[in-house]
């Protein structure tokens, strides 16, 4: 529903400890989203800065003291409860004095982000948690590797996510699906054993069959098919986006991220009118989940990608440099 009111700006603030657990509040009885879990934070007041907010409210619920210098900007979720919208501002903060102690009648844990479950959490935390959760590179397989390359293919793979890779998509459009998936299975232990997730392009049933560690990249075409996320909470679930009415759907579905694209002119689509960093910031800010900037950028354009409230960046050729260089491999 379209909020009538102009949207309320509240704070809130990703406490990390040392171990990279947040601590989490759970909203008392008697107030909005009652029992849901959240970011402890609140509303700013007339004249306050949003750090100066933060820190009061943490003050206030928690009774602790942050150190400006250690909070940074996390993301900025824009949401509607009904008539009332809200712009969720969430800062992450690593250093402060004191304990944090339940002093608003809250419950309190640290988590892990990954063993959060979502639906625990107020709806516009969910997007928080996949910033969290998520990491700021997300490689695409060339799609022109003729399914003669999945040897080479698999242990390709398999030493990115050795070497780091935490988000993967399996994107070969010209493999019989039965390939993709037998490709998929041999690659889940070493994507289990190093929390990796892999992505199937299209193929929610693939997924299901695979189970958790695998998840899909649905088709910008497919996602205007779907009503609801197409797979459980457990297993991941990305978009391709290219404007805004197509964010807004993966948002509507429970998306965990979405690419935007085309950042940049790119070989493999020479036709698609690109964004340019701007327009792709002002798409990320109206969006309320992660969004990687893909199509022309390279890992080198991380941090544009971040600064301009990106949760990184996608791509296939320039992510697998080095990689590429075997033969067999289209250059
Ligand atoms: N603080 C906080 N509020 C959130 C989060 N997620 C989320 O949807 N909200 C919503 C719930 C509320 O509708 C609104 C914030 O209101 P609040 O009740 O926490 O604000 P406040 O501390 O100033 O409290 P009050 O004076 O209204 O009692 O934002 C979150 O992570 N932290």
């Amino acid at each position: 529903m379209t909020p009538r009111l102009p949207p309320m700006h509240v704070m809130a603030g990703a406490l990390r400890d040392t171990d990279g657990r947040v601590l989490l509040a759970q909203r008392p009885l008697g107030k909005h989203l009652a029992g849901l879990w959240e970011f402890p934070g609140g509303k700013l007041e007339p004249g306050e800065t949003p750090l100066i907010a933060l820190a009061r409210e943490l003050r206030e619920e928690l009774g602790i003291e942050i150190d400006p210098l250690s909070c940074t900007p996390l993301t900025r979720v824009p949401w509607a409860y009904g008539e009332r919208g809200l712009h969720l501002d969430v800062w992450q903060v690593t250093r402060w004095q004191g304990a944090p102690a339940s002093l608003d009648n809250q419950a309190l844990q640290w988590c892990e982000p990954r063993q959060v479950d979502p639906t625990m959490l107020a709806p516009a935390d969910r997007a928080i948690l996949q910033t969290l959760r998520l990491p700021s590179r997300y490689p695409i397989t060339p799609a022109d590797l003729p399914s003669t390359a999945a040897e080479s293919l698999f242990c390709r793979v398999s030493e990115a996510i050795e070497q780091g890779a935490r988000l993967l998509q399996l994107r070969l459009p010209a493999w019989p699906v039965a390939a993709v998936r037998e490709l998929a299975a041999r690659l889940l232990p070493t994507a289990r054993a190093h929390d990796a997730q892999l992505l199937l392009n299209a193929d929610i049933e693939g997924a299901r069959q695979l189970g958790p560690g695998v998840g899909v990249h649905l088709k910008t075409a497919q996602l205007s098919t779907l009503a609801e996320r197409p797979l459980p909470w457990s297993q991941p679930v990305g978009a391709s986006c290219h404007d805004a009415p197509q964010l807004a759907q993966a948002v509507r579905i429970g998306a965990d991220f979405a690419t935007l694209s085309p950042l940049a002119a790119t070989r493999s689509h020479p036709q698609a009118s690109p964004l340019g960093w701007a327009r792709f910031g002002e798409l990320v800010e109206a969006a309320a989940l992660p969004v990687y900037a893909l199509g022309g950028v390279a890992p080198a354009q991380m941090e544009i990608a971040r600064q301009a409230g990106g949760q990184g960046v996608a791509g296939i050729r320039a992510f697998w440099t080095g990689l590429l260089a075997e033969p067999g491999w289209p250059g």
